[in-house]
């Protein structure tokens, strides 16, 4: 549906230039969405998705392990769009205080991103609302180390700022002058509190993502927060009880697709658009994650079978696999830490591992040897790959 210009352009002079800065009308859009019999199949398809994905996360015991290596796969990916060349491996071995195979700020950059998550997850959980002052918060743990760190971690911009192009005066969008960002963002916070009027969760984050990202509130990370805003969203309002929802491959995947929406928008008014792709993200991205969470846990199974079968010692091998299914990439000193073995007994049972073809070594070395499950990261890796 084509509405008008969804805000105006107010003249401002940066950087020795007069351009037009856009300033956005406060959501929700007017008039109030078109819900084709099309769109709200759509709508309904990816509720039914996110469900899903929800009732395995929920159902499964052993899904609660496998978050922390599926946040640090959301990391990596959204990183990448930021053009950061890390992956999630290097993330796991940086983790365990080893050298990865990249620059260390790039590797930093992405353990920002678990930090900002991690972060905003537990201020939740805490009962903090989605609020402006949790997403300056998260954007201080999102910038504050390594190479962002100039760009004013957990602070609103105090100057303007330009998407594309390489002045004010030939970018593809000026987003509103820093004067107005704290009222724009006020408006987009009531919108988050449900005020004037209630908007159903998963359209509130489809608007709220668009929204945030004309806004560009921050000096960097605007596209990494903004994709944040959506999983803790859903986590807020209940619609995911643990973080498994993440769109950066979708985004990625049809980058440009993503970009020219965002710029539409403003021009057209046709969120309409923006919802159907939106909703394809979502269908797309909640499946698969439900079948790698499948294809995981099918693995685990098979791999117990295997580890039965070792006889006597099968019970020792079976607590150092299960936490491997935590820490895909561990050193034999945390596996220690983790499960209360002895070091002597971890060591028995990764060579077990080992020679079964579950695990390898990574290192080479006789000493602070790393173990990898090397499949479990393979599932996990699937569409990281530089
Ligand atoms: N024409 C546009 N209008 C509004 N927003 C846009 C437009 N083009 C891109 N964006 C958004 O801006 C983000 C980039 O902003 P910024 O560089 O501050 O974020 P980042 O997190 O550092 O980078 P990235 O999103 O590339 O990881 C994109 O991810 C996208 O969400």
């Amino acid at each position: 549906m084509k509405r008008d210009l969804q805000g105006r352009f107010v003249p401002v002079s940066t950087v020795g230039e007069k351009v037009e800065a856009f300033l956005p009308s406060p959501l929700p859009p007017d008039p109030p969405i078109d819900w084709t019999p099309e769109l709200r199949g759509k709508f309904d398809k990816a509720l039914l998705a996110l469900g899903r994905l929800d009732s395995v996360s929920v159902l499964l015991p052993e899904t609660s392990l496998f978050i922390y290596t599926y946040i640090r796969k959301e990391a990596v990916l959204s990183s990448q769009i930021e053009g950061t060349q890390s992956s999630l491996s290097d993330l796991l071995l940086f983790e365990l205080e080893q050298q990865p195979g990249v620059p260390m700020d790039d590797v930093q950059e992405v353990s920002n991103y678990v930090t900002a998550l991690n972060h905003g997850l537990a201020r939740l959980e805490e009962g903090f609302p989605l609020s402006l002052r949790l997403i300056r918060e998260m954007h201080n743990e999102l910038l504050s180390k390594g190479r962002g760190s100039e760009k004013q971690p957990g602070e609103f911009r105090r100057s303007q700022n330009w998407i594309g192009g390489t002045r004010p005066g030939n970018a593809i969008f000026v987003p509103p002058s820093p004067e107005n960002v704290q009222e724009c963002m006020g408006a987009l916070e009531l919108f988050l509190h449900d005020q004037p009027a209630h908007t159903p969760t998963l359209l509130k984050a489809a608007l709220a993502h668009v929204q945030f990202e004309t806004i560009h509130p921050f000096l960097d990370g605007n596209g990494r927060l903004g994709r944040l805003l959506i999983t803790l969203l859903l986590c807020a309002d209940k619609v995911l009880k643990a973080p498994m929802l993440y769109l950066s491959l979708y985004f990625k995947t049809h980058r440009q697709r993503y970009y020219d929406l965002l710029n539409e928008i403003r021009q057209t008014g046709d969120w309409e658009a923006w919802l159907d792709f939106f909703a394809d993200a979502v269908i797309e991205t909640a499946t698969q994650a439900v079948d790698t969470v499948q294809r995981l846990l099918a693995l685990a199974e098979t791999d117990r079978r295997r580890i039965q079968e070792l006889g006597r010692i099968s019970g020792s091998v079976q607590v150092t696999h299960h936490a491997m299914m935590e820490r895909p990439i561990a050193s034999p000193v945390w596996l220690r830490d983790k499960t209360g073995l002895s070091l002597t007994t971890i060591g028995t049972s990764l060579e077990r591992l080992e020679g079964l073809g579950i695990v390898k070594e990574l290192t080479g070395q006789k000493r602070n040897r790393l173990y990898a499950y090397t499949q479990y990261i393979s599932i996990m890796n699937q569409g990281t790959e530089l």
